[in-house]
């Protein structure tokens, strides 16, 4: 039952909603994934591509429609208590009863999982998500930031060795943010496999030993993150010229060329089909000469817009 070396295995996965018993949405479509214990893993996606859908699922909050899904080895039908059991999932919407204190709150979600009192941790989460001075506050007073970092301490009572985060950063401040995900590493390295949803490419791309996109309910992508940024096509070359552009030159070797000043052009271009001597070749055919150049190697967002460019979920 647990000899499966996967944090998370999604098998053939489908989902559509329906109302009324008729289908109005297929937010997931064959969904095939391993997610490898003891790594951060990114999970993308434009907004509405079906990420939230799949993480409620792990969380027995969504039916699926059909598929199969795993966690720590526990299949989610035959065995929901052990699933449930092993992952923590911090939620996108801030949901609190306004009348518990973070301590309280703690408490009771410890005993929810069946935490034997001796066992319970809630100081250390408190402390661990800087939120001693306000553990006995009530849940209404606390900035948005702070109820964010009290869902993650939430998810992690039944010390689960899976922790989900659906955008956790969303709204939080930069100095929390770093904060967060200081503790997101920490728990990491001490043997969490952690799962995240974020809009912050940069982040994720920083974080996350492996990514997978979703695009449309469907995997688009699914590699580690190195291999995955190496994927992007285009690169892009800022050059100035030594005099005024009245137009803007154009060239077979250019993807895109916009005119950034009376003197600068920003030109992208595909790396597998030209190299950058070929494009700055083509501005001095055009009779012009180069007084600088500087470039931008592509980044996650590079590959993450090559991959879902154009059409919203
Ligand atoms: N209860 C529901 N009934 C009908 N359609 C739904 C329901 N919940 C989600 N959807 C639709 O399913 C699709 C996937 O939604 P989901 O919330 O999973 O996306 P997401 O990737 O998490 O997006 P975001 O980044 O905006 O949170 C969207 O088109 C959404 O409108």
């Amino acid at each position: 039952m647990t000899s499966d070396s996967a944090a998370i295995r999604i098998e053939g996965l489908g989902k559509t909603y329906t109302s009324k018993g008729a289908p109005v949405k297929r937010a997931l479509d064959d969904i095939n994934l391993e997610i490898p214990r003891g790594r951060i893993f990114g999970l993308l996606g434009p907004n509405g591509a079906g990420k939230s859908t799949m993480i409620n699922i792990m969380a027995g909050l969504v039916m699926k429609t059909e598929g199969k899904v795993s966690i720590w080895g526990f299949d989610i039908d035959q065995h929901p208590r052990n699933a449930k059991l092993s992952i923590g999932i911090v939620p996108q919407e801030i949901l609190f009863d306004p009348f518990f204190t973070p301590r309280e709150a703690l408490e009771i979600q410890a005993g929810l999982y069946g935490v034997p009192k001796a066992e319970r941790q809630s100081d250390a989460l408190l402390a661990a998500m800087h939120l001693t001075d306000k553990a006995n506050a009530y849940a209404r007073t606390l900035s948005g930031g702070m109820k964010r970092r009290l869902l993650v301490a939430k998810a992690m009572v039944h010390s689960p060795p899976i922790l989900v985060l659906d955008e956790p950063t969303a709204g939080v401040d930069i100095e929390l943010r770093q904060q967060l995900w200081d503790y997101v590493k920490r728990l990491n390295q001490e043997g969490v496999t952690v799962v995240l949803t974020t809009h912050y490419l940069e982040e994720a791309e920083q974080l996350c030993d492996r990514i997978a996109i979703i695009n449309h309910g469907r995997v688009v992508a699914n590699e580690p993150t190195r291999e995955l940024v190496g994927r992007a096509q285009s690169k892009n070359v800022v050059v100035t010229v030594d005099r005024d552009l009245t137009q803007v030159p154009e060239n077979r070797c250019f993807d895109k060329i916009e005119l950034l000043g009376e003197r600068q052009v920003a030109i992208t271009y595909a790396k597998d089909r030209v190299n950058a001597g070929e494009v700055l070749a083509a501005l001095t055919g055009a009779g012009l000469q180069i007084v600088d150049v500087s470039t931008r190697d592509p980044d996650l967002e590079d590959v993450f817009l090559e991959l879902t460019r154009g059409e919203a979920a």
